[in-house]
């Protein structure tokens, strides 16, 4: 027989007696119950909560994208998921404000009680992080000893593991690299895109010299423009990409980096449209752990001032840097600096704009 219509409580569904029993106060079990001790834990409980949620959609878009072709009509629930996971940190990034209700002297009365638990042991953060793409190398480090140290080794194994099989930054610059665009019938992106690179430049150059500016402002002007060498350096020469990649200053391969290119300069074409919003999801998550971590170093400022943390960090500052420094899809928001106007771009040729749209055949 089915168990699809036997009858459930609410209470029961939602496991409502486990759940509402799992807030433990040490203070209350220790010592002195510390009123705002609950608030705490039910903060941290409901962040795991929303975390374990994050790494459910994760999973599930890097399994889509793990075929061997990204079939276009996953892309869609790719782009579902990947919202629903920047609604999740936007509301984690607002949660900080019901934390800071709690005062720094408040906080004090439990505090002694933590040692030497941290956020340091969020494995589902790390996850999180190892998921998306950071890498051991890319992180600070933890007293010069692996972020992985606090964790239980089959916690390790599964982040090892993460690491291994590839993440959603590999699985997204592989994803690049097939773009079948860049070369069409004759069309070379590439070229097209180099020539527009420099007949812009040069008419920009040729405007400013020719103006009434004063030679100071015109030579503020030229610098500002910059020219082929500065900005572009890296995309007119693979040779200068692949030196970059090398010296870790560029992630991305030099195919990723131009098809990323494309994307974001013909992404009013129709079939470069989807494309252009998944790379531009995933500079929002990234956008969005930054103003979390952000936003946790300022509160963990107001709350500890520059006290060292319960996991041994140097507390604000060490958390002001990973903001800076675990970024994951920066090649992404660096595309912006290749960007040149529309105007200024070489048009499609009909066959390929043609290809590029969609087509409604009616009988
Ligand atoms: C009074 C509130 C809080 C304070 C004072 C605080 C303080 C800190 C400090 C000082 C660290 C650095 C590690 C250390 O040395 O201890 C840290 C790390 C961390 N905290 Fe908090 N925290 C608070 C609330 C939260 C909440 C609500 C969350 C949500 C889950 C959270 C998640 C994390 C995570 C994930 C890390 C690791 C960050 C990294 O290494 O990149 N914290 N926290
Ligand atoms: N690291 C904090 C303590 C703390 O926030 C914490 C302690 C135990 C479990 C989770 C915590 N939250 C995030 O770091 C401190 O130094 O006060």
């Amino acid at each position: 027989m089915s168990e699809k219509y036997t009858t459930i409580h609410y209470h029961n569904y939602l496991e409502l007696d486990a759940l509402l029993s799992l807030q433990k106060e040490r203070s209350k079990a220790l010592g002195e119950a510390a009123h705002d001790e609950t608030l705490f834990i039910i903060m941290h409980q409901v962040c795991e909560l929303w975390f374990k949620q994050i790494l459910t959609e994760l999973d599930s878009v890097i399994l889509l994208f793990r075929e061997e072709r990204v079939r276009e009509d996953n892309m869609h629930t790719v782009l579902l998921r990947l919202r629903r996971i920047n609604s999740i940190i936007d509301l984690l990034i607002e949660q900080v404000k019901v934390m800071e209700t709690m005062t720094p002297l408040d906080f004090l009365d439990f505090r002694d009680y933590l040692f030497p638990a941290s956020g340091f042991q969020s494995w589902q953060f790390r996850m999180i992080e190892t998921t998306l793409g950071l890498r051991e190398e890319d992180r600070l480090t933890y007293h010069g000893k692996s972020y992985k140290i606090v964790f239980t080794e089959e916690q390790k194994a599964h982040l090892t593991d993460i690491e291994r099989s590839g993440s959603l930054f590999d699985l997204v610059a592989r994803w690049l690299e097939r773009t079948p665009f860049l070369r069409f019938r004759g069309f070379d992106f590439l070229s097209a895109y180099k020539e527009a690179v420099e007949r812009m430049i040069a008419r920009d150059q040729q405007h400013i010299r020719d103006s009434e500016l004063s030679p100071k402002m015109k030579e503020m002007r030229l610098r500002v423009l910059g020219d082929t060498t500065t900005y572009f350096r890296h995309v007119l020469d693979r040779e200068e990409h692949e030196r970059m990649v090398a010296a870790g200053e560029a992630r991305l391969s030099y195919d990723a980096t131009i098809a990323a290119l494309l994307i974001n300069l013909y992404r009013d074409q129709p079939i470069l449209n989807i494309p252009f919003q998944l790379l531009t999801e995933l500079m929002v998550i990234d956008e969005g752990l930054t103003t979390w971590r952000y936003r946790h170093a300022q509160m963990v400022m107001r709350m500890i001032g520059n006290k060292i943390g319960t996991g041994g960090s140097s507390g604000h500052d060490y958390l002001a840097r990973t903001a800076e420094q675990h970024k994951i899809f920066r090649d992404l928001h660096n595309i912006s600096s290749l960007l040149i106007p529309r105007s200024a771009l070489p048009d499609l040729p009909e066959e390929l704009a043609r290809g590029l749209g969609f087509h409604f055949r009616g009988k």
